[in-house]
């Protein structure tokens, strides 16, 4: 069977207000430097995004890779592109280590929760959707499931069998590294260097310690199981990436995105299944940098990890935001209480400044103010030409807090003109706004302060009036007071430290 050419579909139009910009410089892993973007096609982008493997809470981390490209994404919109977005969910064939041996993430998950696979899948993708929601990252333009396009996997499977990049071998496919000479162009390793690795892992299956699984035999009692034409089994991890890209995208699609950490093997293997049977891949690619923590990459197998819920029980979802956008989206994020405490005040400044512009704009005095106008003008150049260089989103935060300085003084000087009041609202509404995903409803500036501390208080004793009725085996009460709370939207638990709240 031959997969069927993939024509480069026209993407879902999206807002493109403007021409698009010519001048938008990235730095393409790829090509190891900065470069100018130009998409295949004309005011079109085609963008995949490696998504998360869905048998666990997100953490931080995640919120770091998924903010980054959304903020990629939007500030494509912004300078005058439709994009396509494409970011896939895992939910087959991640097995523990990251290896071609051991469990599968989902199926591993199921057993020790005791639920079916697919319940866990969808588990843990409702929990993404609604971390992403509250974080205000836009949905993805197809957010395809590896599950659902078994069928293009094996015919890509299939397509490097017959060009002979691919084998089969007791049940199972592997990639043939050794006829693929450009295996590493993307993470710069030499085959030499990658045996060395990988010497200690051979399997008796594969003809080199290098090859990687497209398609694995499943054991008897492997549960996530598909008929192919090897026998029964499921894909490799990499394989569902070039086959729903390309189906999705086409070939020669723009950007392909990722954490660092993804560059090898999996995005190595994406390249190599792709081009080998025949379909260019990603002409651009993008990684983001690590968050870590005490100078480590968080990350759920080393356990120090905090999840977004739990973040986001303690701190405003668009403060997190803002502590994501701080750093650039190649540089290391470093989390820590302090940094939330600089996010917080940054934020709020911004925040503040924008609620004061929206009280006092319908009541401004008819006419502008040439002096600010410039200089509005100005920050909002310095902002676009930040997000042009490689989407540099500190010096973009930074033009924001130039306007802020002008905007206040201005301010504390009297009121300006409507129409200049009202430029400067665009710029905070379309650069905090759209393009770096600021000012969500119900947060900030919409709220017009930062009540977080009185909420916390008021949680407090809340708590405590519940907890004081449950000592008190006044249980209805208790019950009372948690049911009032959930019908706003704030669920109490009790863990052994005592009682925690979340909305
Ligand atoms: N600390 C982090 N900072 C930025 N991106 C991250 C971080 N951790 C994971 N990612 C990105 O999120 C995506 C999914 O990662 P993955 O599921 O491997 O998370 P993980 O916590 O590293 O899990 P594991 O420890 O089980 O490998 C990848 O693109 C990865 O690069
Ligand atoms: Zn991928």
């Amino acid at each position: 069977m031959t997969r069927p050419p993939q024509p480069t579909p026209a993407p879902s139009p999206s807002a493109g207000r403007r021409a698009p910009d010519p001048d938008i410089v990235l730095y393409d892993t790829m090509q190891r430097k900065k470069v100018r973007f130009t998409p295949t096609t004309p005011g079109r982008v085609g963008m995949y995004l490696c998504g998360p493997t869905v048998y666990s809470d997100a953490h931080l981390g995640h919120a770091k890779k998924e903010v980054a490209f959304d903020v990629i994404r939007r500030a494509l919109m912004h300078f005058g592109y439709a994009v396509r977005y494409v970011a896939n969910i895992t939910d087959v064939g991640h097995l523990q280590n990251d290896s071609d041996d051991g469990e599968d993430k989902i199926a591993r998950r199921a057993a020790l929760e005791q639920l079916e696979p697919m319940e866990v899948a969808d588990k843990y993708f409702w929990s993404f959707v609604k971390d992403m929601d509250a974080l205000n990252v836009l949905k993805p333009s197809i957010n395809p499931r590896a599950t659902g396009h078994i069928g293009e996997q094996i015919a890509l499977i299939q397509e490097l069998i017959e060009r002979g990049h691919a084998y089969e071998s007791a049940g199972s496919v592997y990639f043939d590294v050794r006829s693929w000479p450009e295996y590493g162009k993307l993470s710069g390793r030499r085959l030499d260097d990658q045996e060395e690795g990988t010497r200690e892992a051979v399997r008796e299956d594969k003809r080199d310690p290098r090859d990687f699984a497209l398609w694995k035999r499943a054991e008897p009692e492997h549960i996530m199981r598909w008929d192919s034409p090897w026998g029964v089994g499921f894909p490799g991890w990499h394989i569902e990436c070039s086959a729903m890209s390309l189906k999705y995208l086409g070939e020669g699609f723009d950007i392909h995105g990722g954490g660092l950490d993804l560059q090898f093997p999996h995005h190595e293997a994406e390249i190599a299944q792709a081009e080998a049977a025949g379909h260019p891949f990603a002409r651009y690619w993008m990684h983001n940098n690590m968050l870590t923590i005490g100078g480590e990459k968080m990350s759920k197998s080393k356990g120090n990890f905090t999840t977004i819920q739990d973040v986001l029980a303690q701190h405003d979802p668009m403060v997190v935001r803002f502590l994501l956008v701080g750093s650039h989206y190649r540089s290391v994020t470093e989390f820590s209480e302090e940094a939330f405490e600089g996010a917080r005040n940054g934020y709020r400044r911004l925040a503040e400044a924008l609620g004061e512009v929206e009280r006092r704009v319908k009541d401004a005095p008819a006419g502008a103010d040439a002096a600010l106008d410039a200089k509005v003008a100005a920050h909002v150049q310095a902002f676009e030409d930040a997000m042009r260089d490689d989407f540099n989103t500190p010096k973009a935060v930074a033009a924001l807090f130039g306007l802020t300085t002008d905007v206040n003084a201005a301010l504390g000087a009297g009121t300006p003109g409507r129409d200049t009041l009202e430029r400067v609202q665009a710029a905070y509404r379309t650069l905090g706004g759209d393009v770096l995903g600021l000012f969500a409803d119900g947060h900030g500036a919409a709220r017009g302060q930062d009540d977080a501390p009185v909420v916390d208080a008021l949680m407090d004793v809340v708590l405590r009036a519940r907890q004081h009725y449950r000592l008190s085996k006044q249980y209805s009460e208790a019950d009372e007071l948690r049911r009032t709370l959930a019908d706003v939207g704030v669920t109490v638990e009790d863990t052994k430290d005592g009682p925690r709240w979340r909305r």
